[in-house]
């Protein structure tokens, strides 16, 4: 479990966090909306300690991030929105093979990882792809991939969809129903909740730094357009959309 308690972060005057409390269950799928600018990725980023608390808490798995960051960063995996700055190696293989290797697993599980991390990003058999000759879209699956081999409890993506053509969406979005049905929980953080909506439990929404919406997909879709949070026009207001969850 993933779970701020008045969590509150600043930059300079600025209030980005405003007294976030809030809690994410082992196998949840929760979408964190909002529109540009109104804290989400601020919030995620106090999930494994790559920012402070300026007063508040963060505990993940039931122990303070701070008190434990290996254990807090082995436990959430994190995608970011320009995953440029991620690579750390020079072909696909090696890149996503890099966070197992350095868990020490035996050569064959690290294999099996990479083989099926890349799978679930319709990336199979491109491990010795070079990063630089990627497409922005094949870079993102990249991190993607690199964040799943890594098999974390928790698993954090900040607009992984937004390079991804169809086929790539579909195939991300079956691994993460995957991945949170075998209870690895999943946040995706958006401000555009086209193709996300199915796939969450429940949707979480912020605006000036405060949770504003916490409610399942149905209850929350009404609400979103209050937040500048765009719904997707086919599935606004209709009465039989509905949530498989993840
Ligand atoms: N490094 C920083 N220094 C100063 N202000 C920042 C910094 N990062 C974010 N902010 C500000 O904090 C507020 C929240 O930003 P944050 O990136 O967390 O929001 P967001 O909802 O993730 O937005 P986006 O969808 O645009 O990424 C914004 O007003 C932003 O300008």
């Amino acid at each position: 479990m993933i779970r701020t308690e008045n969590l509150v972060h600043r930059y300079g005057d600025a209030v980005a966090v405003d007294g976030v409390s809030i809690e994410i269950g082992d196998g949840e799928c929760v979408v964190l909306a909002g529109a540009n600018g109104s804290g989400k990725t601020t919030l995620v980023r106090h999930f494994n300690g790559l920012l402070e608390p300026d007063s508040g808490s963060v505990a993940v798995n039931g122990r303070a991030v701070g008190a434990d960051l290996v254990a807090a960063r082995t436990a959430v995996g994190m995608v970011f929105q320009d995953p440029r700055d991620q690579f750390v190696a020079a072909t696909v293989g090696a890149d996503v093979a890099f966070g197992p290797e350095n868990l020490g697993l035996e050569r064959g599980e690290i294999d099996r990882r990479v083989a099926d991390a890349l799978a679930a990003v319709n990336l199979a058999g491109r491990e010795d792809d070079r990063v630089t000759d990627l497409s922005g879209g094949e870079r993102e699956r990249v991190a993607i991939a690199g964040a799943v081999a890594m098999e974390p409890d928790h698993l954090v993506l900040d607009e992984p969809f937004t390079g991804l053509d169809a086929p790539a969406r579909e195939s991300v979005l079956d691994r993460l129903r995957a991945l949170a049905a075998d209870g690895t929980s999943v946040v995706v953080v958006t401000h555009d909740l086209r193709d996300v909506l199915d796939l969450a439990d429940r949707v979480v929404a912020m605006s000036a730094g405060r949770v504003v919406v916490d409610d399942d997909p149905e209850t929350a879709r009404a609400a979103l357009p209050d937040y500048d949070v765009r719904v997707p026009e086919a599935e606004r207001g209709s009465t039989d959309a509905r949530s498989d969850g993840c």
